[in-house]
């Protein structure tokens, strides 16, 4: 998937200001932003839901706007809950979708399994829970085993172990070939699922990479905090007061922390003092890098 100098604008404001960024095939990319960053209107772009004001995308090699039939059976759009076939059941709306894309009824079987929805196969679509309604949605997107999937939002409103599932289905179906392109709030998900992450803010790609790269480029201090009672504030100082690297030590709960962007050599010293025992060493994450670029004022 290739986007270049993509733009849209609604009236006075740009949601989607001159992004470009290339996915390559197979692979798992996150699209990531505060609230109002563009994320959706992007996907939607890309998808060819929407047309771009500026810019173009091919996916598959294919332009996304204006929208190929040969590109529609080879990709799958996660669509909005709201979007179901009216008055249709969970089975039902998944054998329409097989028969609409030429699949057999017994797909639909097999992906209520997939989404753990097998008992909910009767249950009509708006009766479902937000959560169940969501995965009913991903599993429409999967009917056709499509070579692209676009999500936007798949986990935000599961529980923790239908989160967790479903990042097992993602990462399965990704491992099977399948490229997948999702937007997401979870900093934890992008880190945990994607193979690159974009933030996007304000319309604009601020960093494209890794989660790894990205952490790594904010070059943020590590912190050990130790386990009660190991050692006071002062005799934390004292044990790295020769020690070369910069150390700030705080007071941690009931323990103390030692802050330094060196931790080797603060953990030789604290292994010599033995004081290692129910040590926890904390570096950044994804979350520190994102607010460090989006900053930490609310959104609307
Ligand atoms: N149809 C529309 N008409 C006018 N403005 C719109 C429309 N759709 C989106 N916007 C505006 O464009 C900007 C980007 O919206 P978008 O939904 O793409 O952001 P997002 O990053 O997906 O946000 P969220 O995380 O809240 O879902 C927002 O300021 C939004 O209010």
């Amino acid at each position: 998937m290739v986007a270049s100098g993509v733009v849209k604008r609604y009236g006075p404001l740009v949601a989607v200001d001159d992004v470009s960024l290339s996915v390559r095939r197979g692979e798992f990319f996150g699209i990531l932003g505060p609230n109002g960053a563009g994320k959706t209107t992007l996907l939607e772009i890309i998808e060819g839901l929407r047309k771009p004001d500026a810019g173009t995308v091919t996916v598959l090699g294919l332009p996304s706007w204006p929208r190929d039939q040969r590109l529609l059976g080879r990709i799958g759009v996660q669509l909005q809950a709201s979007s179901f076939f009216e008055r249709l059941t969970a089975g039902e709306q998944l054998r329409t979708f097989c028969a609409l894309y030429g699949r057999p009824a017994s797909r639909a079987t097999e992906l209520l399994e997939l989404v753990g929805l097998q008992d909910k196969a009767g249950v009509r679509a708006e009766k479902l829970s937000g959560g169940q309604a969501q995965r009913l949605s991903i599993a429409c997107a999967l009917v056709h085993d499509p070579e692209v999937v676009f999500l936007d939002e798949p986990t935000g409103a599961l529980d923790p172990q239908a989160r967790r599932n479903l990042w097992d289905l993602l990462r399965a179906i990704n491992t099977r070939g399948a490229t997948v392109v999702l937007t997401t709030h979870s900093m934890e998900e992008a880190q945990t699922l994607c193979d690159r992450v974009a933030i996007l803010d304000g319309g604009r790609v601020l960093q494209l990479g890794t989660p790894a790269e990205l952490i790594r480029a904010l070059d943020a201090p590590v912190r050990i905090s130790l386990a009660p009672g190991v050692l006071s504030g002062d005799g934390a100082r004292e044990l790295v007061g020769p020690v070369d690297a910069e150390v700030v030590v705080e007071q941690d709960g009931a323990g103390t922390a030692l802050v330094t962007r060196r931790p080797a050599p603060v953990l030789a010293a604290l292994a010599r003092a033995d004081a290692l025992t129910g040590l926890q060493v904390q570096g950044a994450n994804l979350e520190d890098v994102f607010l460090a670029l989006t900053g930490r004022e609310y959104r609307a």
